[in-house]
């Protein structure tokens, strides 16, 4: 049976999704979409040449009969009510990366799955699909490098629009390390300070960019992140472990070497929907595939949760400057299950 899918908003990754549900993954169609932008979907709609349903209001098509599953690709504020909607709904939903603004909104979530008494909820984080990412995870597994003690990585994106703020570096950006980094090293984020280097030219007054945040998790490993969104060069994702051993590094996208005008030389990609296509592609057959089997095994409302712990005190160190605790509460025996 076709999975009917619903989706509430259309703008970039909201098409791309669109895209590979219908013309890409197997076990699903898209029946309905919405965007605040109606014109907008209409014309997503058009330029991909399907017919599905048009609704002004993300309520409706959560609500609507002939809708078996939501994904939520609107902007980040409204994915908390939307999840929630769904839940209420008993229907499955995948939601976009970040599961709720706070720590507290993705409690609720959270608060409701258990009350429903079985996982409905997926969140887009898709950084554990790509195959760069699980090859050092099973190089740290199988103890090539020993036991990790350090981590640097860097978030580095060409360029944002004015709309992105400080606080946004952590909730939009650094929130794909912050569940990443949880699932790779098996550890959880004890303590975390931000700090500013000199600010680059390319940004605005609402954006200190570049930032880097220091974590220290539970088992001591210190890790550093450089979230630098200005960076003006391309889409740049990385993430090197040192361990006892040895060192491990996230593999770099294929790319043709070039020998030319006395030159050696690869690209680098510059839009984070091609460095991750493959990782997209993986994350939403296997949501496509756990709603028709029954269970969800994806990254769950509890990750969600976790993520957002963590950021909250990334938003608390981007003001104090200090080191700041991150509180996180035990794991639920439901999301043990
Ligand atoms: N997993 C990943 O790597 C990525 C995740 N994202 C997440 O996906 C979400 C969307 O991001 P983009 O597509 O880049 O943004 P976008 O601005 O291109 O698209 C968002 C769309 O949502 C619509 N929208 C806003 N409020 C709505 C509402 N109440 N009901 C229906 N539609 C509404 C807007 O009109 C817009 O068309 C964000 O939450 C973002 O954090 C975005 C890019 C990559
Ligand atoms: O989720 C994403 C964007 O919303 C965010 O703004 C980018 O920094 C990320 O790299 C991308 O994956």
């Amino acid at each position: 049976m076709t999975l009917k899918l619903g989706v509430i908003g259309t703008g970039a990754i909201g098409q791309e999704h669109i895209r590979r549900c219908s013309k890409v993954l197997q076990g699903a169609t898209v029946v309905a979409v919405s965007d605040i932008n109606v014109d907008g979907a209409r014309e997503t709609l058009r330029r991909l040449d399907l017919q599905a349903e048009v609704y002004a209001d993300g309520f409706e098509v959560i609500n609507s009969p002939d809708v078996d599953a939501v994904l939520v690709t609107s902007w980040d504020p409204t994915h908390e009510a939307f999840t929630l909607a769904a839940v209420a709904a008993g229907k499955p939903v995948f939601c976009e990366k970040p599961l709720a603004l706070s720590a507290e909104g993705c409690r609720r979530i959270v608060d409701a799955e258990i009350e429903h008494g079985k996982r409905l909820v997926q969140v887009g984080f898709m950084r554990p699909y790509d195959a760069g990412y699980r090859a050092l995870k099973k190089v740290i597994v199988d103890g090539e490098i020993g036991e990790p003690l350090m981590l640097h990585c860097a978030h580095r994106n060409p360029t944002v629009p004015e709309s992105y703020t400080t606080d946004m570096a952590i909730t939009s950006t650094l929130i794909h390390e912050l569940d990443v980094l949880r699932w790779l090293t098996d550890d959880d984020f004890k303590s975390v300070q931000v700090v500013y280097p000199r600010v680059t030219s390319k940004t605005h007054a609402r954006l200190k960019d570049p930032q880097i945040v220091l974590f220290e998790t539970q088992k001591g490993v210190r890790i550093d992140v450089e979230v630098f969104v200005n960076c003006a060069y391309g889409y740049d994702i990385q993430c090197e472990v040192v361990g006892e051993n040895g060192i491990a590094r996230l593999p770099e996208p294929s790319s043709v070497q070039l020998r030319k005008d006395a030159r050696l030389s690869t690209s680098i990609l510059t839009d984070w929907k091609d460095r991750f296509i493959d990782a997209y592609d993986v994350e939403l057959q296997a949501f496509i595939n756990d709603v028709h089997a029954g269970q969800l095994t994806g990254p769950s409302a509890w990750d969600g949760f976790a993520a957002s712990v963590a950021a909250d005190a990334c938003l608390k160190a981007q003001n104090s400057g200090i080191i700041e605790t991150v509180e996180m509460p035990p794991r639920p025996e439901f999301y043990n299950r």
